[in-house]
């Protein structure tokens, strides 16, 4: 089984990616990490170094190497990821999507103060337009989890039950 999480930066997915996958006994992959292995620079480093755009299309080759693979996952995605190429149509022809949704109020109180995520520095009022015009794109997931009031664990809980019942 491919389970795929997506959502805005600090929706949980990598916290909650990694508890999935002990839970459902599949592996875990972060495509965040996955970018900082293959480059060798961290996320704030490739952004400055090689800009934005360069970042996305090393996002998307992987994230297409990974889904066309024939293996199980977890896979927790950057919070751009959906939103970029044809994403969010590949995350769902090879994979079962579940968007972690949150409210902005959480994710910016999880986010604000973290140096690793550089679109933070657009500063609050930038970033929730963003989340804004991100919503639609997360929305076509095939599962939709709240992930604003509930710890990790019964988060994953919850999309546990959610897939049994696919
Ligand atoms: N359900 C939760 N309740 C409370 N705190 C949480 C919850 N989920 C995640 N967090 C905290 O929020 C922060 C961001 O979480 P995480 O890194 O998992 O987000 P993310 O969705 O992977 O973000 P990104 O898109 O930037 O990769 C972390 O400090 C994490 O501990
Ligand atoms: O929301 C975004 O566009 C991003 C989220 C992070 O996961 C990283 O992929 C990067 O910081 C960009
Ligand atoms: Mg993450």
């Amino acid at each position: 089984m491919k389970v795929t999480l997506v959502g805005f930066m600090g929706a949980g997915k990598t916290t909650i990616g990694k508890l999935l996958s002990e839970r459902l006994k599949t592996p875990f992959l972060d495509l965040d990490e996955l970018i900082v292995e293959q480059v060798g620079m961290s996320i704030p480093e490739i952004f400055k170094k090689k800009g934005e755009n360069e970042f996305r299309k090393i996002e998307s080759s992987i994230l297409k190497e990974l889904l066309y693979q024939n293996r199980s996952f977890v896979l927790s995605t950057g919070g751009g990821t959906p939103t970029y190429l044809n994403n969010m149509e590949l995350i769902n022809q090879n994979s079962i999507s579940v968007f972690l949704r949150t409210d902005f109020k959480t994710t910016w109180r999880r986010i604000s103060s973290d140096e690793n995520r550089p679109l933070v520095l657009l500063g609050k009022e930038k970033l929730l337009k963003l989340y804004l015009k991100r919503l639609p794109f997360y929305f076509k997931a095939k599962l939709i989890i709240d992930a604003t009031f509930l710890s990790p664990v019964d988060t994953v809980l919850n999309i546990i039950k959610v897939l049994k019942s696919c």
